[in-house]
């Protein structure tokens, strides 16, 4: 996936501060990485597989996220898993959800609908969820 990443590159530099000695060697922890899957608003469009998202996750350690950075409900939800787990929290039911938006909509009853229509005639009485 990196070398799709950095396709049309034909060289790397990597740099680095030779007066300052690179912390790795001398740190226990190592960071966490996450592979962040973005635009799932265009799910229709998809190219990268989600098995594919995964795979790569699980052969590299890292932690899987979905966003879209469009509808960003799950940006935040992304960086609240992301702070939660670098605290050690685990996030409950109540708390992931509470990121996430709520959808209402009005429920049709096709029999009353002219009385329904009457009675508010202002308000849409029909849902479409995709
Ligand atoms: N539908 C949708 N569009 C997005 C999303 N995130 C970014 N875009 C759009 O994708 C385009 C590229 O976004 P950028 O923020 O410029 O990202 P970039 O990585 O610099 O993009 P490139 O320069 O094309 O590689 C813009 O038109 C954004 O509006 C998303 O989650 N959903």
């Amino acid at each position: 996936m990196l070398d799709r990443c950095i396709c049309g590159t034909q060289e790397i530099l990597l740099v680095y501060d030779i007066t300052s000695y690179p912390m790795s060697e001398e740190s226990e922890t190592q960071p966490l990485i996450a592979l962040v899957g973005n635009k799932i608003d265009l799910e229709h469009n998809r190219t990268v597989k989600p098995e594919k998202h995964l795979r790569f996750c699980q052969e590299n350690g890292f932690n899987s996220h979905l966003v879209s950075a469009k509808a960003t409900d799950s940006v935040f939800l992304c960086f609240q898993k992301v702070a939660a787990e670098i605290l050690g929290i685990k996030l409950n039911k109540a708390e992931t959800e509470q990121s996430q938006s709520v959808v209402k909509a009005d429920i049709v009853n096709y029999n009353q609908e002219p009385m329904a229509r009457a009675v508010n005639p202002s308000r849409s009485s029909v849902c479409a969820a995709g």
